[in-house]
């Protein structure tokens, strides 16, 4: 497996946000996580990628328990977006570059091999010609775009997406979808977190759904993007 999430619990200043959730990710699979705000999405992949604490349960990701997981190079993570413009400049590719610093180090120089990567990342997102530009005149679907880049120059195997198209326009979803249908292609295998599927509605091989912090859908993705919100409701 991938990934596994064992009956994982998540409590924000004692409040449970996420109640003993299971969730197993196979190679190549692509799962969707649905669910209305505030359900617990984010909370699960983060749980997941060790960035909130577990208070029961246990993560393995590619078969090693959290805690003793090192080989973060096998995973790309894209965290929700955070607002444009951080304060400090910075060019599209140099975001992107920074995706390769767990596998070159920080005080190495950027290799043919890095370079190459990163314009293949570019490249991938449909962004190649805008690698000079400073990422904060590029509007927000693109931001987001450069975010997956520096996810996909680092070469990862497991790709960990939360809302990577929320209020990005169709432009920008189409060619995140062709991306994502190329890494799939290519032996990856992805998990995000999405309010609507869109054109990612093909690509996916498995929907799961979260209702106040547990799973209560994990199959086959809704026929339309709204079956999701109401889990229980009109299941004409
Ligand atoms: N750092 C935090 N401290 C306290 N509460 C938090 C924290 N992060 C999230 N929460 C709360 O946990 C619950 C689940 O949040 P989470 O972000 O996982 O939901 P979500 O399903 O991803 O929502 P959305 O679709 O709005 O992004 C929410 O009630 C949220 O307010």
């Amino acid at each position: 497996m991938v990934l596994e999430v064992d009956r994982a619990v998540v409590a924000y200043d004692g409040r449970p946000v996420l109640d003993g959730v299971s969730l197993k990710v196979a190679p190549a699979e692509v799962v969707a996580i649905l669910g209305a705000n505030g359900s617990g999405k984010s909370t699960l992949v983060k749980a997941a990628l060790g960035l909130v604490p577990l208070s029961a349960g246990e993560v393995r990701l590619f078969g090693t328990p959290l805690r003793r997981f090192r080989e973060w190079r096998r995973l790309g993570y894209v965290p929700q977006r955070v607002g444009a413009g951080s304060g400090v400049p910075a060019t599209v590719a140099e975001v992107v570059a920074e995706g390769r610093l767990a596998r070159r180090g920080f005080l190495r120089v950027a290799s043919a091999a890095d370079r190459r990567a990163v314009a293949e990342a570019l490249e991938a997102v449909g962004l190649a010609e805008r690698a000079r530009e400073p990422v904060a005149v590029l509007s927000g679907g693109q931001q987001q775009r450069v975010l997956i880049a520096r996810a996909l120059a680092g070469g990862p195997e497991l790709l960990v997406l939360d809302e990577p198209t929320a209020g990005v326009d169709a432009a920008s979803q189409e060619a995140f979808a062709g991306c994502l249908d190329r890494f799939v292609r290519d032996g990856g295998t992805v998990v995000f977190v999405a309010h609507e599927l869109g054109p990612l509605r093909p690509l996916i091989t498995r929907a799961v759904v979260v209702h106040h912090g547990e799973i209560v859908h994990d199959g086959d993705p809704p026929e339309t993007d709204n079956d999701h919100v109401h889990p229980h409701a009109g299941a004409a």
